[in-house]
């Protein structure tokens, strides 16, 4: 697998500068997959045609294994895209559009008709070469799409948004299946989302973008545990950023204690910051009798403003003295008013920063 390089990369339109200076690095790692995760505007789709040679660099360089492709055009740097929409040619069957860029390289035919044969089991449509392009489901249409870019035998592989034109459970499906098939190919790639369940669903690394900078590249179960600041943590889904202490093997929160050992990871000692999420909550109804007996018992108390039964399970709203209305789950099925007391569950919870 090669190294793609960015180094200074700055890209804009007009006056207006997208990404400025600009050092990523892909493939140092034994990743596939990369996911370019970011909240839309902020420079992903961008940063990949520049990438791809489809945008200018006002500054700055792309390098694959140390050559510099910045002046190299778009179909001599060996790079394969795909669109969210799959943009593959109506009036051509499957197998010409999956022919086209071998053809653009002069294959002889035999080869070219072996190589879409073994493209359409790779993408598992088999046998369908003579379909019409019209004819395809969206997700079908992505699986060629697919197949077309790696035809070639693309040493990167840039997708844009490839799942957003699908519907939920098809993402999910295909998110899967591209991943076997870039795995397969052994093409190394990248893939621009704003969706951090399809990054997960898809990538073996995940780096973070915000206002055209790379603000963090981890694995995503590290993302999910150690978001790099406030900002990433809100954007990975955190409802509640707290401050927090390791004191000792315990860590203490403003909804009790906890082991500093059910955290993943474990922690340094001293004062740190928590993301939490409505799971890092857990609602348990209190007895009348019970109420404002402190905090030797642990927990916070609150009064149930919300109440929603999502698959998931029971979700809450929970109005607390001190941290204001904080989201919560629960076994249960308090009613709006009731008094419950949240405990935190450390195996869902957040550390910032480290
Ligand atoms: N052709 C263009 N001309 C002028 N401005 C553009 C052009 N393309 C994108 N922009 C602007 O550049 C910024 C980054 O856009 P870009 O499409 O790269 O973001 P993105 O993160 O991919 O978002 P999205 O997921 O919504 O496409 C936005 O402010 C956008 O309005």
């Amino acid at each position: 697998m090669g190294i793609l390089q960015l180094r200074g990369v700055t890209v804009g339109y007009g006056s207006t500068t997208v990404i400025d200076h600009l050092d990523w690095a892909v493939g140092t790692t034994r990743s596939p997959v990369t996911a370019l995760l970011g909240p839309s505007g902020c420079g992903k789709s961008t940063l990949l045609r520049a990438i791809a040679g489809l945008e200018p660099l006002i500054a700055g360089t792309v390098e694959w294994d140390g050559h510099d492709l910045s002046h190299v055009p778009v179909h001599r740097r060996d790079f394969g895209v795909v669109f969210q929409d799959g943009q593959l040619f109506s009036g051509r069957t499957v197998g010409q559009n999956i022919a086209y860029g071998l053809r653009l390289r002069r294959w002889p035919r035999a080869a070219i008709a072996a190589r879409v044969a073994d493209m359409l089991e790779l993408v598992q449509l088999p046998g369908s070469a003579d379909r019409r392009v019209t004819d395809l489901s969206g997700g079908q249409a992505q699986r060629v799409a697919l197949a077309r870019a790696l035809a070639p035998r693309p040493r990167l592989l840039l997708l844009d948004e490839p799942l957003a034109a699908l519907d939920a459970r098809l993402r999910e499906e295909l998110a899967f299946a591209i991943g076997d098939i870039v795995r397969a190919a052994d093409t190394p790639t990248v893939v621009v989302t704003h969706d951090r369940a399809e990054a997960a669903l898809l990538a073996d690394e995940v780096s973070v973008m915000r206002d055209g900078a790379i603000v963090q590249t981890a694995p995503p179960a590290h993302l999910w545990q150690r978001p790099a600041d406030d900002w990433v943590a809100d954007f990975l889904g955190a409802t509640l950023l707290v401050d927090a202490e390791v004191d000792g093997a315990s860590l203490q929160t403003p909804f009790g204690a906890v082991p500093t050992a059910a955290l993943a990871g474990g922690l340094p000692a001293g004062p740190c910051r928590l993301a939490l999420r409505p799971e890092s909550l857990l609602a348990e109804s209190l007895l009348a009798d019970s109420r404002g007996s402190g905090p030797a018992e642990g927990g916070r108390e609150g009064v149930v403003t919300h109440s929603a039964a999502l698959p998931a399970g029971r979700r809450l709203r929970v109005a607390t003295a001190g941290l204001g209305e904080v989201d919560a789950v629960t076994a249960e099925d308090p009613a709006v008013g009731a008094t419950v007391r949240l405990r935190m569950d450390p195996a869902h919870v957040a550390v910032i920063g480290l």
